[in-house]
Formats: C-alpha cells, structure tokens, sequence
C-alpha cells in the first residue's frame, strides 16, 4: 500500500498508516559455507500482519531467528522502530518489544495455563496486580484458554498448546510478534481459531506480526501481505490477497 501522488513533482511522503516499525537491511546469515540469507531487505510496516512463505529451506526460521538475535549477522542490519538493534542481546531485543514464538508450542509443561501466562509477563510487566491485570485481560480475549487455566502444559491438546505459545507472547503486549509455523501439526479447524485469534489480537492492539508458514492458504487469508523467500532472497512481495487470487504468482512461486 503505497502513498499516493499528490499531482506534483514533489516525492510522495509516507503516511502515518504505512509507517516502518521493522526493518532488515542487507541480512547475510549463514551457518557453515554459503549464506542462507544473502543481503535481505525488507521493511514492515506498523500494523501489518505479514505472512513470510518460501519452500523448505528457504530461510524463514533463519529470518525469524536472525531478527531476534538468536543467530548472529554476518552483515547488515535488523532495526526496530528506526533504532539499530544489530548490536544488542536477544534479551535486550525482547525489552524493546520483540516476541518470538519458535516453532514446537514450547509450553512450560509442568506448569499449569496460568503459571505459564505469568512466567510470560514476569519479566516485562513490574508489579504482581499488572502482571495479574495482563493475564485476566488476555483470558477475555483468548476464551478457551480461560477455560482451561487450571491445566497443566502436558494435559493440553497441540492447538491448546500452541494457543499458550502464542498467549505467552501477547502478554507482554510486544511490539512485533515473530511467530514460526503456528499450525505445524494441526488440523485446519484449529489452525483457523488460532490464526483467527492472532488476526483480532493484531487488529485490537496495533500488533505487528512476522508469521512464517508453510499453510500458504491459511497465512494469507489473515496477512495484509505476503512476502515470498527463495535462495536467500524475496522472489515476490504482494499485498496478501493478490498472492492468494493470482494463479500465475501462486504458481510461480507458491508451488499451486
Ligand atoms: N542450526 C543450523 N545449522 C546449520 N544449518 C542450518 C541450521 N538451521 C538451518 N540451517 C539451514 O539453513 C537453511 C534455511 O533453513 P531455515 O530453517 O531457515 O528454512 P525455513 O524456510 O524455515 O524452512 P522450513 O520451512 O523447512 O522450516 C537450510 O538449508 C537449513 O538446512
């Protein structure tokens, strides 16, 4: 969505609407040998919910990761909301406002839904009533949960789990929510009331999200856009819709 011209010669000026909250400049990242991600460039903007596709292999965990600090930069930048992070600790990302999901519902499953909410707010939210305030405001907006707050981790189902997972990360109101392969493992009626819930969640709060899927069809029916990898690169890069009506992009780099 771009800024329209105003008829002048004068350069559009971006809008407040499409303002950038993450960027990528330049990532190289790579494990041995070559690169996984060679350069990368990408700019999302506040709001968005951006669905990041490619085959197996293409770098999206890589990107996630890289994003977060888990993985160090060969080169380039990842910044936040125009302040340079590339330096800083996984940790101190966090406290900026980056929240990543990793792939595999990691739940803590020896505690129960609720002691799992509060480890989530411990270290962001100060004070036990905020803490307590975060996670009753988080069960009115995710109902199955609540239901379920006296469960333990390992008494969940896997779309519970992953509906933790993903809680854990809201309740500490992040800024941009890094959310690798949600519907791993589960059937469509679920992955569709997860990522239904991640789609009211960005809506209500203004949360940016960067959702890496492998379920093309279901990412894209909640992202406003899509971006595509392929060898380390973005091969296509769309408004979510168009990549999802259009057969010869689907085709071309979706595989469908
Ligand atoms: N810890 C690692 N050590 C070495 N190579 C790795 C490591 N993690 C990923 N790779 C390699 O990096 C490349 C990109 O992997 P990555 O997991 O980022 O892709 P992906 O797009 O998330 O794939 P998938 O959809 O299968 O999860 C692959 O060739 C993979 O084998």
């Amino acid at each position: 969505m771009s800024a329209s011209s105003n008829g002048t010669t004068a350069p559009a000026e971006p809008t407040t609407t499409t303002r950038t909250l993450l960027a990528v400049d330049g990532l190289v990242v790579g494990y041995a040998g070559a690169p996984v991600l060679d350069g990368l460039t990408i700019e999302v903007a506040a709001g968005d919910v951006v669905a990041l596709l490619g085959a197996n292999g293409a770098g999206k965990t890589t990107l996630l990761r890289a994003v977060s600090g888990l993985v160090p930069l060969r080169g380039g930048r990842v910044v936040l909301d125009a302040e340079d992070l590339t330096g800083l600790a996984v940790e101190d990302r966090a406290r900026r406002g980056l929240a990543q999901v990793p792939e595999g519902r990691s739940v803590v499953a020896e505690l129960t839904v609720e002691e799992n909410l509060q480890l989530g707010a411990l270290w962001r939210i100060p004070g036990r009533r905020a803490r307590r305030a975060a996670v009753d405001e988080l069960y009115d907006e995710l109902e199955p949960l609540a239901r379920r707050r006296q469960a333990y981790g390992h008494q969940l189902s896997g779309g519970e789990r992953q509906m933790l997972a993903l809680a854990r990360a809201l309740v500490s109101r992040p800024r941009v929510l890094l959310l690798d392969e949600p519907s791993l493992g589960l059937a469509p009626r679920v992955v569709a009331q997860l990522l239904g819930t991640l789609r009211e969640a960005a809506r209500r709060t203004g949360l940016t999200v960067l959702l890496a899927e492998q379920n093309v069809t279901s990412a894209l029916s909640i992202a406003d856009r899509g971006i595509v990898l392929g060898l380390g690169e973005v091969v296509a890069d769309a408004p979510a819709a168009q990549l999802a009506a259009d057969p010869a992009l689907r085709h071309a780099y979706l595989g469908f």
